[in-house]
């Protein structure tokens, strides 16, 4: 009989006294993509930071194709085991090129002690012709659109001969049309063996990729399954303990119609490459900005909230000028912003209280008494359901990644916006947040706020916006609302944007 390529018994770690796995089993066959599920905070890079020899089990034991590793086993040895990792940063150079990236970790060709680059980039070309992967090897990374990084981060790993490859949500921030691109490329790579552990919190990931799924809950594994054999409620309710109807997969509902246009751009380029832009947005209005990895769309949004620079352009906000570009002005017109980055949107050497209560001070807010503040702080990690529920006095960065996201969504939605600006604001969030973050921000929008939203998931343009301006190369390919706003528009309209430039 075959061997797994992964078997993990009874792991079990705990951090200051809180468990956070508890005796985690887990198979993975050869060849298998196996999915991993699980709440902000149930485990998953805990597990798998333990298989990269990053942190050392309390307990339990791992086996690499039959062979168990040494207890405690350190990162040489999750190597030497042919296991490879490729997390949400992907951990590219991106001033090298494709060949440079990939044989960094797996080897330049060399004679006689030097580097010979042709062969090095004969041998790149035909790991990428295997996966059936277009890019051309001498390309520099920082050049490429983020699905084309996603996939030279993976060949990378391929390329190391790799028996086992972890994929940490490197699809978190990946349209639906790229992540179908990804799909090919892993089932290639599984045809010549290699098997994959695939961490997602979009469960249509797990009906469409992978052959297998685990779903983790407060650190126990709850169940194994074949998604062919359960329902997406049932992996709803392994997720969450409970059977939750506001779970269940929307779609577009028909929005109360916006209000008298309040936002107003002009002339706004957020790049040299971008062609010059004109929108509004009323009161009360979700405008999403969407297309794929590198369309442009995510520019515009930074630059409204100040995150970026543009190269030119004006903005007014309920008839007053509205500074473009400009972080402090823009939040002095009361405007808050949710960077899809996490690192920009958190201070990490601050607690989550004092992460939470940091926009409020900056703008000039009332000093709270501490008593009364850390009240406010509990009232709002309970509101947006922070894990731990005692997070409030712990250094922020100690929470999981989804936790770290509800905590900056909590500090901009907390106060009363006069224009809300946010990217990417569900990625690497559970469906449970998700669907809680999602509420706020419709009634937020119905008290009269505009809503500025760059995304790149398809399924929550459809559900959350009143109209999608899809972009590509800068330029707006089309706009959508009412009937005409499904995925599948959004997916057309993203690749006919792209026939057509
Ligand atoms: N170095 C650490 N010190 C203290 N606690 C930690 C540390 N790393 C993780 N934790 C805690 O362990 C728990 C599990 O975190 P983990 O990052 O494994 O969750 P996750 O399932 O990956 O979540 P997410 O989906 O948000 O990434 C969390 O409660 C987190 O606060």
């Amino acid at each position: 009989m075959t061997e797994p390529a992964l078997r993990v018994d009874g792991l079990t770690k705990s951090f200051l006294g809180q468990t956070v796995l508890n005796g985690v089993d887990l198979r993975i066959a050869p060849g298998e993509i196996h999915a991993l599920l699980g709440e902000n905070g149930a485990g998953k890079s805990t597990l798998i930071k333990i298989l990269a020899g990053v942190h050392a089990a309390d307990a339990g034991r791992v086996t690499v194709a039959g062979r168990p590793l040494r207890p405690r086993h350190r990162l040489a040895d999750a190597a030497a085991a042919r296991m490879r990792f490729v997390h949400q940063d992907l951990g590219l150079v991106d001033e090298l090129d494709v060949t440079e990236n990939i044989c960094l970790t797996s080897d330049f060709s060399s004679r006689g002690g030097l580097i010979r680059f042709g062969a090095s980039r004969r041998r790149v070309r035909e790991v990428l012709g295997r996966l059936g992967v277009d890019i051309d090897p001498g390309r520099r990374v920082g050049d490429l659109a983020q699905a084309e990084k996603v996939m030279v981060a993976v060949a990378r790993a391929f390329s190391a001969e790799a028996r086992l490859i972890v994929l940490d949500e490197v699809t978190a921030s990946l349209p639906t049309p790229e992540v179908a691109r990804l799909k090919d490329l892993l089932h290639q790579a599984c045809r010549q063996g290699t098997a994959f552990l695939f961490v997602t919190h979009r469960l249509g990931e797990v009906f469409d990729m992978a052959d297998a799924v685990t779903v983790l809950r407060d650190g126990r594994r709850i169940a194994s399954a074949r998604p062919a054999d359960v329902t997406h409620d049932q992996l709803v309710e392994w997720l969450v303990g409970r059977y939750v109807a506001a779970l269940a997969p929307r779609s577009g509902e028909s929005h109360a119609s916006a209000g008298t246009p309040v936002l107003r751009v002009k002339d706004l380029r957020a790049t040299p490459h971008h062609a010059p832009l004109n929108f509004t947005v009323g009161a009360g209005e979700v405008v999403a900005f969407t297309g794929l990895v590198g369309s442009g769309a995510r520019e515009v949004v930074r630059c409204l909230a100040g995150a970026q620079r543009p190269q030119e352009g004006t903005a007014s906000l309920r008839g007053r000028r509205f500074p473009l570009g400009d972080p402090v002005g823009a939040a002095g017109r009361g405007s808050r912003y949710v960077a899809g980055d996490r690192q920009e949107g958190i201070a990490p050497d601050l607690c989550v209280r004092e992460n939470l209560f940091l926009a409020h001070y900056c703008h000039g807010g009332r000093v709270l008494r501490p008593r009364r503040e850390r009240r406010a702080a509990d009232d709002l990690i309970a509101r947006y359901d922070v894990r731990p529920p005692q997070a409030s006095e712990l250094p922020v960065v100690t929470l999981s990644g989804g936790n770290q996201q509800k905590v900056a969504i909590g500090r901009a939605l907390s106060g009363a916006p006069g224009l809300l600006v946010l990217d990417d604001p569900t990625v690497g969030v559970d469906i449970g947040a998700r669907v809680a973050i999602h509420r706020l921000i419709r009634q937020t929008a119905d008290t009269g706020v505009p809503v500025v939203l760059a995304s790149t998931d398809f399924s929550e343009v459809v559900s959350e916006a009143h109209r999608a301006v899809v972009m590509r190369d800068g330029r707006v390919g089309a706009v959508l609302s009412g009937a005409d706003l499904t995925e599948q528009r959004l997916i057309s309209e993203s690749y006919r944007a792209r026939e057509v430039a």
